[in-house]
């Protein structure tokens, strides 16, 4: 019965909406429609499939921010805003004001209470544990040792083998297998899922969950609230595949849990710099809301920190890596510097760590040419927040308790009115200052890391472990993208490629 009034449901407004299509020529006049009873939800359903590239169109053509009038009653009213000002007001000034909320702890279920999905007391414990985290020595070595071991064992003899056979590859995949197999090791200590090797075997029981979370996750956005809780109920479709991948993760990060534990006890003296070393001997006086003995707590903060760490980086070195193969002079750039400032490492087996990170901080084209990626593929493609209390953004927009606000980085990296009349070519010299200095925009500007207090805490370890990988990519091989292949992204909470990045290799000349 109720699939029966679903499906006359959907029927309708299908129809409505292809009316709508025929009725109005430019699909801008469907979306600003506000009709009674469905709002303007017609038109946001028309151009969901291509929503980043619409978010451009509405904001450029709506002085930065729009005001999106759901149906009636849904609780789906959204303030859409790329304004400076109300970003800066949002995640900083007024920053109390604005949380995740209830909904996305919903929708993100599956990350239980990890610091990417809570609020209050809670998230400021798991911010100040992460943080003295992030400030060991110990632990930054881990993941820069971590880094160029993957890239020795892994990538080099993956790509010596590709360039070798002229075989094609998804270079999507093998990044996210990277940056898979790098975040487990530091996060575990000692777990090397190896998913990145000449082989590329099928993505093991843990990758293949966390693929199928991500998919769910973004399902849970696409569909009304009430579907998707129904599904679950009843076990049904993408709802079931969700269950089953948290079931697995919790099993596994159960395992990964006990196996640490046990090492503790028969070593007394254990120091590994891990996140789940790190967690389970927090001193807990520290934070009254955090339990290091409580192993939920060590799967929610695992889970936070793999898809923290796997998808972002893994997203900017896809598109990098694209936009360098359609703009070959920025690759000549690049290459001049490394080889300017680099002698230092080069040829070292095991350079020393603080040399490693002093030739990175020199590396100043590199760092504009990834932020410009950055800048218009960020990897965290729109921002949500629920205001507690009814606020009035600079802008003069009101926006009340029921309504979502969503930051669309997407479109602040491609409005002419931030950016200038140039702000959709990749221009990594728009960084650059007459004196050749990097350009610092303010995080309210470039927000891909986000801003305020909430801001990324794995920024300077991304930012390292990125240019650790086009250092030694762009110095053995030249990769090139398979000519007429659809470039496009996916919807979802990360910008993933939607069809992958097909390319070929060859080793330079100079390699
Ligand atoms: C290019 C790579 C990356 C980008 C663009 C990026 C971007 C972001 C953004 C936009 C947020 C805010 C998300 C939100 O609150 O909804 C965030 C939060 C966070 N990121 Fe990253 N990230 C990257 C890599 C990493 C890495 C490698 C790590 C860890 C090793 C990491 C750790 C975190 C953590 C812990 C938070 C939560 C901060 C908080 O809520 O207090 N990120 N990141």
């Amino acid at each position: 019965m109720a699939s029966i009034m679903f499906s006359e449901a959907f029927t309708a407004i299908f129809c409505f909406i292809i009316l709508c299509v025929l009725l109005f020529k430019k699909p801008h006049d469907i979306l600003l429609r506000n009709w009674p009873v469905l709002g303007m939800l017609p038109g946001l359903l028309v151009e969901f499939h291509r929503i980043y590239d619409f978010s451009v169109e509405i904001l450029r053509s709506s002085n930065l921010t729009f005001t999106f009038k759901g149906p009636w009653y849904s609780g789906m009213d959204m303030l859409f805003t790329v304004d400076q000002a109300n970003i800066h007001h949002i995640v900083s000034s007024n920053f109390s004001n604005y949380t995740k909320g209830p909904d996305f702890k919903e929708v993100f279920d599956v990350l239980g209470d990890g610091i990417l999905t809570t609020d209050s007391e809670l998230w400021k414990n798991l911010r100040k544990a992460s943080k003295v985290m992030f400030s060991h020595q110990e632990f930054r070595r881990l993941l820069m040792s971590t880094t160029r071991r993957k890239i020795k064992e892994g990538f080099i003899p993956l790509f010596n083998h590709l360039a070798e056979e002229g075989a094609v590859v998804d270079l999507q995949d093998v990044f996210v297998r990277f940056t898979f197999d790098t975040t487990l090791v530091t996060v575990t200590g000692s777990t090397d899922p190896r998913s990145l090797c000449v082989e590329m075997p099928e993505a093991d029981e843990f990758a293949k969950a966390l693929n199928d979370v991500g998919e769910g996750i973004m399902y849970r956005h696409v569909k009304p609230r009430f579907l998707w809780k129904l599904q679950r109920w009843v076990g049904f479709g993408q709802e079931k595949k969700l269950s089953k991948a948290d079931a697995t993760l919790t099993r596994m990060c159960e395992q990964f849990i006990s196996a640490k534990r046990e090492e503790i006890t028969q070593n007394s003296n254990h120091e590994a710099a891990d996140l789940l070393t790190s967690h389970m001997k927090l001193d807990a006086t520290k934070y009254n809301l955090l339990n290091p003995n409580d192993d939920k707590f060590l799967r929610d903060t695992m889970l936070s920190f793999i898809l923290a760490g796997r998808d972002a980086t893994a997203s900017a070195l896809t598109w990098f890596f694209w936009l360098l193969s359609e703009n070959p002079q920025v690759v000549t750039k690049i290459r001049q510097e490394i080889n300017t400032n680099l002698q230092r490492t080069n040829g070292q087996e095991r350079p020393h760590y603080d040399d490693i990170i002093e030739c990175l901080n020199k590396l100043d084209y590199l760092r504009s040419a990834l932020y410009e990626a950055m800048r218009l593929y960020p990897p965290v493609p729109f921002e949500r927040m629920t205001p507690v209390r009814p606020d009035l953004l600079p802008s003069g927009h009101k926006v009340d308790a029921s309504m979502k606000v969503l930051i669309f980085l997407y479109a602040l990296g491609r409005m002419e009115a931030v950016w200038g009349q140039d702000a959709l070519e990749f221009k990594p010299e728009r960084w650059v200052s007459k004196t050749g200095a990097f350009i610092e925009e303010p995080s309210y500007k470039f927000f891909a890391f986000f801003g305020g207090p909430r801001s990324c805490l794995g920024k300077h370890l991304a930012m390292n472990l990125m240019k650790t990988v086009v250092v030694e990519i762009l110095q053995n091989f030249d990769i090139q993208a398979v000519k007429g292949q659809k470039i496009e992204p996916a919807t979802g909470p990360i910008l993933r490629m939607k069809h992958g990045l097909r390319v070929t290799l060859t080793k330079t000349c100079s390699s």
